[in-house]
């Protein structure tokens, strides 16, 4: 099971810093969209070089124009790019082609999804990576609920990654549903002391 540091609501200067403090106890590291959208793809190719043996997922959040994207992503050397569940086929096709060309992986997030039959048209459609995402707006009425991982625990094809306002306190539980990925953001990112939190979090995993 690996950490994933996702940062977010950010200057770049606090990205660069609470990666570097957080190094030694996280696996993969988000590039918030919020943080995309402030700097563009140079804070995702910054923080690759910065980073080389990090897994670098760049958090696009892409519904549209999905090749496009992709390859900003990808050539700005992101490991990982996402794109949400609900696009059309098409973009979710076309992204998984971009990142077989680029030996790279869609993240498909799973906000707002709760049908089975969506899961089963994105396997289908060739994804084998997921993330159960419980939203930051959501989190205002209640903290993330463990039922959200119904919707794939029948199924071994996928790596799922799982995320939304995950703490100290929910991780345990989360951990007992056996994610391929843990995302965490604030509760690292916002903490007097960031490395101390995932030197935890990292512990208990
Ligand atoms: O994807 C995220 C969210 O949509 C905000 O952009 C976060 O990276 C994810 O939720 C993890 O952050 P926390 O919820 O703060 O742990």
């Amino acid at each position: 099971m690996k950490l994933q540091l996702a940062l977010d609501r950010l200057s770049k200067g606090e990205c660069l810093k609470i990666s570097k403090e957080t190094q030694n106890y996280i696996d993969w590291i988000e590039i918030g969209t919020g943080v995309i959208k402030e700097y563009g793809m140079s804070i995702v190719r910054e923080m690759k070089e910065k980073f080389p043996d990090k897994v670098l997922v760049a958090d696009m959040k892409t519904c549209d124009a999905g090749k496009h994207e992709a390859i900003q992503a990808f050539e700005a050397g992101a490991d990982i790019t996402t794109v949400m569940a609900f696009s059309a086929d098409r973009t979710i096709k076309d992204t998984l082609e971009v990142s077989r060309d680029y030996g790279a992986r869609v993240m498909i997030d799973l906000l707002g999804i709760s049908t089975q039959q969506r899961i089963n048209e994105l396997i289908n459609l060739g994804v084998d990576l997921v993330s159960l995402h419980y939203g930051k707006d959501m989190q205002q009425d209640g903290s993330i609920h463990l039922n959200l991982f119904d919707l794939i625990r029948s199924d071994e094809k996928l790596d799922v990654t799982v995320a939304g306002g995950i703490n100290l306190d929910t991780l345990p539980a989360i951990i007992r549903e056996n994610p391929s990925v843990v995302i965490v953001g604030s509760a690292i990112t916002k903490a007097n002391n960031p490395a101390a939190i995932a030197r935890k979090m990292k512990g208990f995993i």
